[in-house]
């Protein structure tokens, strides 16, 4: 059976049709519509980025193509071969700035460049010789003015993103995630672990403007399709997490998204996984 954006379709016994059912779970939302006598049609959202209801503007499930169960159906239905050497990889950095204890994520407005007029994390393309935590330490600084402990990307590293264009073959987008927590000087309490920072600190520059959003406000239409996947994913997580002193406890996720034709203006998924 054939998976539609982001569902999952299964067939339950039903004796009667007329009604229709929702049954909603922590991980999973249900939705019965009667099509048959014998049976109705659950819509199961199989991923819980795609069941957290809580976020305003996520993009319709039309935008974020088929959810794979594993890597190598996402492959084998992409083309995409792992071991592809003809493939040029770009790598690039992208931080998540939190502020956990207000529910806060920093973004910035893209000015120019790849993505531009969209809401992005900070972050770019790993210079010579550079390691992805010395890119991502640069690159926060070069975009928001602030400046963070190397160290803090080292434990802050949570995983990667891989994209593939369906009109660009030859491309390979590798994104080192990190996430940086940060506490404003002068809160009045930090329940969980991260770098004092001075708000004020944060400026825009040539390429970037910087605005803070409540999580469940994140201007996911106007950023790249792939965010209301993971990015909803990672921010649930942490939400849910109690033990939030530790960085050990900090979500682990790797993303693979395959685009529709059209690129960055398209802004559409074809397919995709998420290994959590
Ligand atoms: N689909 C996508 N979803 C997402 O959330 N971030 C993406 C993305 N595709 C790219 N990015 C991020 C990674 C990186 O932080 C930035 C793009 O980096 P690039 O180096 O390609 O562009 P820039 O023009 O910003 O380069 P620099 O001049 O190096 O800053 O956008």
């Amino acid at each position: 059976m054939m998976l539609r954006p982001s569902e999952m379709f299964i067939k339950l016994p039903c004796r009667r049709i007329s009604q229709t059912y929702a049954v909603k779970t922590s991980r999973t939302k249900l939705v019965a519509a009667p099509t048959s006598r014998q049976y109705i049609i659950c819509r199961l959202f199989s991923n819980t980025s795609a069941s957290d209801d809580r976020f305003m503007y996520k993009q319709p499930p039309s935008r974020l193509g088929i959810c794979h169960p594993s890597l190598t159906s996402y492959l084998s239905a992409t083309g995409n071969n792992i071991t592809n050497d003809a493939k040029e990889v770009e790598s690039s950095t992208l931080i998540i700035l939190t502020n956990i204890n207000e529910r806060k994520l920093l973004l910035g407005k893209k000015l120019r460049g790849f993505g531009t007029g969209k809401y992005n994390g900070f972050g770019g393309r790993l210079e010579r010789e550079e390691t992805p935590a010395h890119c991502a330490k640069r690159e926060l600084m070069e975009e928001a003015n602030l400046s963070i402990d190397l160290d803090e990307f080292v434990i802050g590293s949570v995983g990667t993103l891989n994209f593939t264009f369906q009109d660009r073959e030859h491309i390979e987008m590798l994104v080192h995630l990190f996430h940086i927590n940060v506490h404003f000087r002068n809160a009045t309490h930090n329940t969980c672990k991260g770098t004092i920072i001075d708000p004020d600190a944060i400026r825009a520059c040539d390429e970037m403007i910087p605005e803070w959003f409540d999580w469940w406000e994140i201007p996911l239409h106007q950023m790249f399709a792939d965010d209301s996947i993971w990015l909803t994913y990672y921010l649930s997580s942490l939400d849910a997490r109690r033990d939030k002193r530790s960085h050990a406890s900090l979500p682990k996720m790797n993303g693979w998204f395959h685009f529709a034709p059209g690129g960055d203006g398209n802004n559409q998924i074809l397919h995709y996984f998420l290994d959590t």
